[in-house]
């Protein structure tokens, strides 16, 4: 299939604070949370740099993705029929319903959407993939569903990961762990969920099916740990844990980065490299989460912490996009869909 568009999905961020009440209700899909947690997550996010009026920068998460996109236009050569990349975001401006709105007045009929979150899960994926396909009515749209085993992704985080974890290992005299981490689910999206049968006739029976989210994280981490022994590494210890659980809807899955922290303590380790692979570029929860929040975790540990910088304009990620756009890496693809109203 060759495609007249591709349509790069993102979580999205509000852009002052004021926006945040309306952004978590667009995040948890109209559910209100209580006004404390707002104001919790506006401490947050002033603390990463948002405030009152937009600033001269657009916030980390929205710079970065269009910066992604525009890299990956770039490297796909030019904004041509074949080739032009538009960028989409579920929880805020400019919404994915707007954008399938913009990329249909500019004539495209069928299109590639790709999550710039690369491991599949209901909670994330399954949202994006709902939006799009709401808004695509009878266009014709192949959906990636995970490029998580990107060899490219690893190569990306592995040279993200390989600078920082040699001068904490200087710095430490000793040999660090690497703590990879991905962000948490709630427990009952990995127990069961409904999942279409791929390839299904309309009507037949939903299916119970766990999520892939957990194993493709850790698949991910695994990747970049075996991309670093290529390059001539020694073997690293690494853990993994999922980090920055959610504020409602019962318990989340770890364990989390807290407790791993105590545990690595608790061992003798006195310094840990974190090195986040479910995200491709800065926001709040890289920000502030490890570099705020665990930072004071790991202070009071009296452990020292390190954080791999994120991939953001990273050459090697957007070859990686690439390839999953001309189809060189075989992601996992949903059927191709012509979604009716
Ligand atoms: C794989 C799952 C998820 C990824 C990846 C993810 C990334 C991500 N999340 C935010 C910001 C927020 N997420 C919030 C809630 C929330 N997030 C997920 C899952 C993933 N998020 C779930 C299942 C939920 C709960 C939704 C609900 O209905 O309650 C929130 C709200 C506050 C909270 O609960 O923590 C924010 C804010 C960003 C910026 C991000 C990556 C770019
Ligand atoms: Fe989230
Ligand atoms: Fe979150």
């Amino acid at each position: 299939m060759s495609h007249e568009a591709i349509l790069l999905l993102a979580h999205g961020t509000p852009d002052v604070l004021g926006e945040m009440a309306e952004y978590l209700s667009k995040v948890t899909g109209g559910r209100q949370l209580p006004q404390e947690v707002v104001e919790e997550l506006q401490h947050r996010y002033a603390q990463i740099g948002l405030g009152e009026a937009p600033g001269i920068e657009a916030p980390p998460l929205t710079k970065w993705t269009f910066t992604q996109g525009y890299l990956l236009e770039q490297a796909l050569g030019g904004p041509k029929d074949s080739a032009k990349v538009y960028v989409g975001m579920r929880n805020w401006h400019p919404y994915i319903a707007d954008v399938v709105a913009q990329m249909r007045a500019d004539g495209v009929t069928q299109f590639k959407a790709i999550c710039l979150a690369p491991q599949n899960s209901r909670t994330s994926v399954g949202l994006y993939r709902k939006a799009v396909l709401d808004a695509a009515t009878g266009m014709e749209v192949e959906f990636v569903t995970g490029w998580a085993e990107n060899p490219l992704l690893a190569k990306a985080f592995a040279e993200r990961l390989w600078p920082v974890w040699a001068e904490a290992c200087a710095i430490s005299g000793q040999r660090v762990p690497v703590l990879f981490t991905a962000h948490s689910v709630p427990c009952r999206t990995i127990m069961t969920g409904e999942a279409s049968i791929v390839g299904a006739r309309p009507g037949t029976p939903m299916q119970l099916t766990p999520d892939p989210y957990p194993v493709e994280a850790k698949r991910t981490a695994q990747m970049v740990v075996d991309r670093l022994s290529v390059v001539g590494m020694r073997p690293i210890d690494w853990y993994f844990a999922f980090q920055s659980q959610g504020v409602s809807g019962g318990p989340w899955i770890g364990p989390s980065v807290e407790e791993t922290l105590k545990a690595l303590k608790a061992q003798g380790e006195v310094g840990v490299v974190i090195q986040p692979v479910g995200f491709l570029c800065d926001h709040v929860e890289i920000l502030y989460d490890i570099d705020i929040a665990f930072q004071e975790t790991a202070r009071e540990l009296d452990l020292k912490l390190w954080r791999a910088e994120s991939l953001n304009d990273s050459p090697t990620l957007i070859r990686a996009l690439e390839q999953v756009v001309t189809g060189a890496f075989a992601a996992t693809v949903d059927e191709r869909v012509t979604p009716t109203a």
